[in-house]
């Protein structure tokens, strides 16, 4: 833990070992390191090299083009889940700031009905590199709730909490403040998912805060990491053991290029419930049981927005 003088650090941990295999000495020591960084900070650096540099320059690439586009065809990308399709462009969300949303991603359908609406003529190319891109970061958040299932003694219950996780994909693009305008990104909040797993292009901003209070720029020590972080819904299943984090983007770094990335956020589609493993006396029942899109639903009011701890305000005891 750091002492006063050396300010806090988001954990860094290493996903790309060629023996990360459930039962070896190496994801034991994995699962500690990742245990301590969600209960502590709610989010680390994962390492991960499953997907190629190369690879991750070729869909940012694709990522420009996409915003490149017209405003209308952007807006094309619709959802009835708030923060789901298109933000930006609009009242109350941050100047610099844009997203696009694939719904039921890491699946072919889902990946092609966004490809569709942006695309009416089609993009093979587009929805092949999404989809695998997609699937490839799904993974990264697979292993690390298997981690977590593990870790507290719920693993027979995993498989059946994966089927229940349905991603969203979301693509962000950060443009330059122009001279004299803010530099928010995104407003202070948590995720309001399980887990978020992003990777940015070179230009930093996501800043995340400490259980006391200071705030960290997430600054990546490798071209291969993704941030992942805890949402409100896995700190309530967790019965408030794993921390969810306030986090924001700010653009005061780069003068010269615009920031992008994505993220894969997992929801549960049904109902969650704290697992018995996790109710002790010294850990009574925190929440009753809860919808995860009904929560967003709930963030997505002005009531509910006013809250300082969304899950605790809509089902906690
Ligand atoms: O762009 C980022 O790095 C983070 C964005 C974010 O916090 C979010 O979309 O919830
Ligand atoms: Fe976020």
């Amino acid at each position: 833990m750091g002492s006063l003088s050396s300010p806090p650090k988001i954990p860094v941990v290493d996903f790309s070992q060629e023996n990360l295999k459930p039962g070896t000495s190496s994801w034991v020591s994995t699962c500690k390191e990742v245990m301590q960084a969600l209960e502590e900070y709610g989010c680390f650096e994962a390492v991960y090299d499953k997907v190629p540099l190369e690879f991750h320059k070729a869909f940012f690439e694709k990522l420009e083009e996409l915003y490149d586009l017209p405003l209308e065809t952007k807006r094309r990308n619709v959802s009835n889940i708030p923060y789901h399709g298109y933000v930006g462009n609009q009242p109350f969300i941050p100047a610099v700031y844009q997203g696009m949303g694939i719904n039921n991603a890491a699946t072919l359908e889902g990946t092609q009905a966004f490809t569709n609406s942006i695309w009416p003529e089609g993009n093979e190319d587009f929805c092949k590199t999404a989809l695998e891109y997609s699937k490839l970061i799904a993974e990264l958040e697979q292993t690390v709730m298997k981690m977590v299932f593990e870790s507290y003694g719920a693993k027979q219950t995993h498989e059946s909490h994966q089927e229940s996780i349905t991603y969203l994909f979301r693509l962000m693009k950060y443009r330059l403040p122009e001279k004299n305008e803010d530099d928010l990104g995104v407003g202070i909040h948590t995720d309001k998912c399980f887990v978020a797993a992003l990777h940015q292009n070179e230009v930093s901003g996501l800043e995340v805060k400490t259980k006391d209070g200071q705030w960290i720029l997430y600054e990546p020590s490798s071209p291969s990491s993704f941030i992942v972080n805890a949402g409100d819904a896995l700190m309530a299943w967790s019965n408030d053991r794993i921390h969810a984090p306030l986090h924001r983007v700010v653009m005061r770094g780069s003068k010269e290029k615009a920031r992008y990335s994505v993220g894969i956020f997992s929801f549960h589609k049904g109902v969650v419930q704290v697992p018995e493993e996790l109710i002790d006396e010294q850990h009574p029942l925190r929440y009753k049981p809860f919808n995860n899109f009904d929560m967003l639903r709930y963030y997505n009011t002005e009531e509910g927005r006013a809250q300082e701890n969304t899950v605790k305000a809509y089902c906690g005891i």
